[in-house]
């Protein structure tokens, strides 16, 4: 009698499956089938390499088939209702993948919640696992466990549930002989005494005899399935080994591009009781019918496979033909609550428990604020300024400190008098090297003058990089500038060439040359205000004819910090946070963990949630830090409200933690997702308008830059420091619309492909 489909656990038909890309296919499962029987165990044996984690992945949802069916327990994983991913089944990876940072305890507990258990119940559990696996010490950390006992905490996260189906790849590597055998005898009894059914994969071939049924895979195909008594039965062998190199013999050469190679070099290792590796045999066994090895019932094993029903259009394994047990399961709210209470926790504990790491993610706001209003802004000092005054020579005197000491402070001296009709005083007026005293009122602590004799020699020294820049005044300088003042348009042009003070400076260094042209020209002014005024003159005569009143914003002379510092906190809030979650997600999935919480049943949304809370939490802080390093410590001004800037601070730390998720779905690899976010470090920063105003920029870069995530916002900001304006301005809130936009769109993206990428 053939066993019915619903008796069938996992029924998997004309399974394809093939890595990398369309034009060089590594075929991993070429057209496999494979029935395993409810309550029953099933050990899949196979040469490293063969597809056996690949198979099982595609059993547990993880992975889909290019082509082909599985139906596990009644449905198709992955289908609504099916329970699978879910608690119907526990999953044991080949690798840990449990949390290092948590305890033993805690790791069981984890799983526990997932799988929408109470406390109470996995405690109980816990206890028993304890003693069945010989658990090491419950608040031990799992980063401090040996191989072999993170193995058996792993092995216990998979049965904390009581599962219907169990499915374990490589469970007992690295296990002591007495601990395998009474995992084995466990297997065996809840199978019997509990109907569970067990997939197990193992290179132990020895102990592979216990389970009811065993597939023989290799390069993908399954040569064998069949009891292990019937196995040895038909081959006439007396061990697995020598069946497995007989099918394998009887397959011929297979080709698998790379596995090739390494199967064939690989050595038969029989003594050790592990699968061959090779593809070598002694004897070639034909089948008739060159599909799978037919299964007969075996008197001697308690469960037996026949030959599976397949029907015309080669899909055997309908899902009306099983039956899906119904079993009572925690209702969908308490799964959610139980999921993200899990994943909460396992974030936060991850968090707090690497102290390094979180003291990091805490200096660094207030290590960057102080860095850069330390850094960024201050007025240069101690700058060299060459100065060549033949004023002072034509007196055989080095400086003007020597002028001074012997003939007073230089400038001008009213007498008192008649002014002309102009106002302008008359013969009252006494002027005297007025070259020292312009020098007086330049910016000592800026730039120290250091006198030379020869302008050729000074200016050796300033393209010699020492000096900032020379300053000349001519033998007769006093004169001739108070004579500019006096007869100014009688003079001739060599004349008033005389009165002028030539200055060469130093402008490879935009900022230095810049400051000091300033600085030069404002220190003018004011020596001429005070000139005119103690002369009695009108001291605008002096100036220029343009006069600047009270800015309509900002201050006269504004900082380049202030400037700058609406960009900068919001840039490195984003970038800070993108730092902190650009590779969460790829180390969960390098360590196995994200693959097993989404067979557990968790969604790859709760996941991402999980994380944008966890993550927000550290951002808030980080914000916090920030703003108050800022506006507390450094008193920057703000003439807007803070309750907007900390908002906007806020979205757009948001953004970058999306940004960030973004990079950790879309990259493989931790170097990858590093060079992605380090790469957009750069161009965000250039262009975003914070360190040069957008408007330097051509037409279409900046639309480019106006798309940027943090360009809108940083003008916002700029706004509200700046200009004191309020949400309602749309030069604020579109900068707080955008960020959001973006935050959204990186966050639905993440889900995008955390859906349609296995
Ligand atoms: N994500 C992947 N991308 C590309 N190739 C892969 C991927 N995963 C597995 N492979 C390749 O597919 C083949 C089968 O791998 P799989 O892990 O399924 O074998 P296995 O039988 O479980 O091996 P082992 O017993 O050593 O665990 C191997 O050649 C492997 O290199």
């Amino acid at each position: 009698m053939e066993a019915s489909t619903g008796s069938y656990a996992v029924c998997v038909r004309g399974a394809c499956k093939a890595y990398g890309s369309r034009r060089r296919p590594l075929n991993v499962l070429e057209n496999l089938d494979m029935s395993v029987l409810k309550g029953s165990i099933y050990g899949l044996l196979g040469a490293s390499g063969c597809g056996k984690t690949t198979l099982l992945s595609c059993t547990v949802g993880r992975r889909r088939l290019d082509a082909g069916s599985v139906w596990v327990l009644g449905g198709r994983p992955g289908e609504p209702g099916s329970g699978v991913p879910g608690p119907r089944i526990g999953y044991m990876p080949q690798e840990v993948a449990l949390v290092g940072e948590l305890t033993v305890r805690e790791t069981l507990f984890y799983f526990g919640w997932i799988f929408g258990m109470t406390d109470d119940q996995i405690e109980e559990r816990i206890a028993f696992l304890q003693q069945l696996l010989d658990l090491p010490p419950k608040n031990k950390f799992v980063k401090l466990l040996s191989g072999g006992q993170q193995r058996r905490v792993s092995f216990a996260a998979a049965l904390v549930h009581d599962p219907e189906l169990l499915i374990l790849d490589e469970p007992t590597v690295g296990l002591d002989p007495i601990l395998r055998q009474a995992i084995w005898d466990y297997l065996v009894k809840i199978t019997r005494d509990d109907h569970k059914t067990v997939i197990i994969t193992t290179h132990y071939i020895e102990e592979a005899k216990q389970a009811h049924s065993i597939g023989l895979m290799r390069a993908g195909r399954l040569l064998a399935e069949d009891s292990p008594s019937q196995l040895l039965d038909r081959y006439g062998s007396a061990t697995l080994e020598e069946v497995f190199l007989i099918l394998s013999s009887n397959q011929g050469p297979v080709d698998q591009g790379p596995m090739d190679a390494a199967l064939d070099q690989a050595s038969v290792d029989q003594g050790a009781g592990t699968l061959p590796m090779t593809a070598s045999s002694t004897e070639a066994l034909h089948q008739s019918n060159g599909d799978i090895a037919t299964i007969s019932p075996n008197g001697n094993d308690s469960l037996a496979l026949r030959k599976l029903p397949v029907n015309n259009n080669g899909k055997p394994c309908n899902g009306g033909g099983y039956d899906v047990p119904v079993r009572a399961r925690p209702p969908f709210s308490n799964m959610f609550k139980g999921h993200v209470k899990a994943l909460l926790a396992k974030s936060f504990l991850r968090i707090l428990r690497h102290l390094g790491a979180l003291g990091f993610i805490f200096i660094f706001p207030v290590l960057e604020v102080g860095v850069f209003f330390t850094a960024i802004g201050g007025d240069p000092q101690g700058l060299q300024l060459s100065v060549v005054n033949e004023e002072l020579y034509a007196m055989n005197l080095s400086t003007c400190d020597e002028y001074s000491s012997l003939f007073g402070k230089p400038g001008s001296t009213y007498t008192g008098g008649t002014d002309d009709d102009y106002g302008q005083p008359v013969g009252n007026c006494s002027v005297r090297m007025l070259s020292c005293a312009f020098l007086g009122y330049l910016d000592h602590r800026m730039a120290h003058q250091v006198f030379y004799k020869e302008k050729g020699e000074a200016l050796n020294v300033s393209r010699a990089g020492d000096s900032i820049g020379v300053l000349h005044f001519g033998p007769n300088f006093t004169e001739w500038l108070e004579a500019r003042r006096r007869y100014g348009s009688e003079l001739t042009a060599e004349e008033v060439d005389q009165g002028e003070i030539p200055i060469w400076l130093d402008m490879s260094n935009r900022q230095l040359g810049t400051i000091m042209t300033k600085s030069i020209v404002d220190s003018y002014h004011a020596f001429s205000r005070d000139l005119l005024s103690t002369c009695h003159a009108n001291p605008k005569i002096g100036e220029i004819p343009v006069h600047f009143e009270e800015p309509v914003y900002g201050v006269e002379n504004p900082n380049f910090a202030v400037f700058a510092a609406p960009g900068i906190i919001l840039t490195m809030i984003f970038f800070l946070t993108t730092g902190l979650t650009a590779t969460v997600m790829i180390t969960e999935k390098q360590e196995g963990l994200w693959d097993r919480s989404l067979v557990a049943g968790v969604t790859a949304w709760e996941s991402l949630l999980a994380h944008v809370v966890t993550q927000g939490v550290l951002m808030g802080i980080q914000a916090a830090l920030a703003l108050i390093m800022m506006f507390l410590v450094f008193k920057v001004p703000c003439a807007g409200h803070m309750g907007d800037v900390i908002f906007l601070v806020f979205i757009t730390g948001m953004t970058g933690m999306c940004f960030g998720f973004f990079v950790s779905v879309s990259c493989e690899t931790v170097t990858t997702a590093n060079f992605l976010s380090l790469g957009s470090f750069y161009p965000i920063i250039l262009l975003s308008g914070v360190i040069w105003p957008l408007e330097g920029m051509s037409t279409v870069l900046r639309w480019i830059a106006l798309c940027l995530p943090v360009t809108l916002s940083t003008t916002s900001l700029r706004n509200i420091m700046l200009r004191g304006w309020g949400l309602t301005e749309p030069q604020v809130y579109i900068g707080f619309v955008v960020t959001g936009l973006w935050a959204a769109g990186l966050i639905t993206i993440c889900m995008i492909i955390l859906k349609y990428r296995k």
